[in-house]
């Protein structure tokens, strides 16, 4: 069986081992980035098992069936590779370790309650993958890390269960740079892949081994950390420009002016890029990497935890909103039927973690007479306080307020003009609401319409 990992032969050889599948692949963690990956790895080295806790998704996978919506091209992607024998599941680690020689481990890595990054689950499958290892083989890790993980976290407990020591086998960071809804295409071909290993030998065999994945090619950097610190730099310099369009937002209200006009004009300059304001920031990305930062190292990071708190402001800002405009026509809140508009974290995704609707959602719930919430992409409301209610009902239905929280593609077909006049939050603005029967507010724009209230 070949090698990548710090081998003798020559590295197009070395390519050729590996898309010819004599380079065994483990892809461990299935879900929304994971089973993309581990498809994309089969469909060009057609060798790969992919390792996952969850006997519901390996049964899933091994039948060739997609258990991850909203990614196209990847049920072909995975029912071709399943059938053609390029891909296969299972849920036992240690075989599957013990088989491959590239890991990859694409599992979560959250935040606890305070904050504080949890690699544990990270951890607790690399003290499995470790005594699967060989020497010769290469560990990729595609999770998101704190800078220096590799090196002080990672690199140790590979060691320490493997019995193998540094330059035996390799270990490098290379980030997912994908989004929800594009992982295919993004794996394969919108932007470089950015690999740094823990020795020279890690980022050349990442190298070799990611230019046949990612048609842009592959920007090898100096070392484990300094790739690990791009992911991380790309998710904050998001979390703080959203937080500066936030923060912005709010001058619609006393100039007034349309801040969003603002931005568009702004922006026609090639290096300034105004971000979206809106009711918040969510998913279990972006509202977490800063504190990659702030609660990782023993440095002081006040603009990125000023933009943690700005944009944890917007759903409150979000229900002021609502209630300014109640005020504003004389009318009482708690007397009326509001409802909710998308709880997922952002537009057409289905995955809700850290999803601004939850707090927007809760406050409501106190503070309206009746709360009803829609969402068309997301089948379990369970977790949201409201009513639930089907998008096609909405039309049937009556309302005092209408807030849109999650701009779904699915609402841009709503008749606006079947409701009769209500007060209008529109938390997203991409979105349009086509009537001038209805009061207005759009966050950033301000006030846009008075409507026949
Ligand atoms: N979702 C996104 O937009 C992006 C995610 N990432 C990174 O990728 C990581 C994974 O993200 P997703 O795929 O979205 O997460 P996910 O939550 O959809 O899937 C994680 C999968 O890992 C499995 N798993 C948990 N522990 C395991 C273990 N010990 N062994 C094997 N499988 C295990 C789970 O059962 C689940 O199927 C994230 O934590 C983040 O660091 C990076 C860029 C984008
Ligand atoms: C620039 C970009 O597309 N970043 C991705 C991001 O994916 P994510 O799915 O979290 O989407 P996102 O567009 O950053 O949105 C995050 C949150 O911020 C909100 N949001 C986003 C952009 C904006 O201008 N204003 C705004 O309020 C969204 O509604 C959402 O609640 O985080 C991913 C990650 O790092 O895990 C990363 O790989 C992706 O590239």
């Amino acid at each position: 069986m070949s090698t990548i990992y710090n081998s003798e032969t020559p590295e197009h050889a070395r390519a050729d081992a590996f898309t010819g599948g004599d380079v065994p692949v483990a892809v461990y963690g299935l879900g929304k980035m994971g089973l993309p990956l581990a498809a994309v790895y089969a469909d060009v080295c057609s060798n790969v098992t992919g390792v996952d806790v969850d006997p519901d998704v390996v049964d899933a996978v091994q039948a060739g069936e997609c258990p991850v919506s909203g990614e196209p091209g990847l049920p072909a992607l995975v029912g071709e590779t399943v059938e053609e024998g390029a891909l296969r599941a299972t849920t036992d680690i240690d075989a599957a370790a013990a088989d491959a020689k590239i890991h990859v481990a694409i599992v979560p890595t959250l935040v606890d309650e305070r904050n504080n990054p949890d690699l544990s689950i990270l951890q607790r499958l690399l003290e499995k993958v470790g005594p699967g290892l060989d020497a010769g083989d290469v560990v990729f890790i595609e999770s998101t890390v704190p800078p220096g993980s590799c090196r002080d976290e990672l690199l140790p407990v590979l060691e320490a269960t493997s019995g193998l020591t540094r330059g035996e086998f390799g270990l490098a960071f290379c980030p997912e740079r994908t989004s929800s809804g594009r992982a295919i295409e993004d794996i394969m071909q919108s932007y470089p892949k950015v690999v740094g290993g823990i020795d020279p030998a890690s980022t050349e065999a990442a190298r070799i081994v990611y230019e046949q994945l990612n048609q842009q090619g592959v920007i090898p950097v100096d070392n484990a950390t300094t790739a690990e610190t791009v992911k991380i730099t790309e998710g904050v310099y998001r979390d703080v420009n959203i937080a500066l369009a936030n923060e912005l937002a709010a001058l619609a209200d006393p100039l007034p002016v349309d801040f969003n006009e603002v931005a568009d004009a702004a922006n026609t300059i090639p290096f300034i890029n105004v971000h979206q304001p809106g009711a918040g920031v969510g998913g279990h990305c972006i509202p977490y990497y800063p504190y990659f930062l702030i609660n990782w190292l023993d440095t002081e990071f006040p603009l990125l935890q000023t933009a943690r708190d700005v944009n944890d402001s917007m759903p409150d800002f979000t229900v002021d909103a609502l209630h300014s405009q109640f005020e504003a026509i004389g009318r009482d809140i708690g007397a009326a039927r509001v409802l909710v508009l998308g709880v997922a974290y952002r537009g057409n995704v289905a995955e809700t973690r850290a999803a601004p609707a939850k707090p927007i959602l809760k406050r409501l719930s106190r503070e309206a007479g009746e709360l009803f919430v829609t969402d068309p992409v997301i089948d379990d409301l369970s977790a949201f306080a409201g009513t639930e209610i089907e998008l096609s009902e909405i039309e049937t239905e009556q309302f005092d307020a209408i807030v849109l929280v999650t701009h779904h593609e699915e609402f841009n077909s709503i008749n606006w003009d079947g409701f009769d006049p209500l007060v209008v939050v529109n938390g997203r603005p991409s979105a349009t609401i086509d009537s001038t029967k209805h009061r207005v507010y759009t966050i950033g724009s301000g006030l846009q319409a008075r409507g026949e209230l």
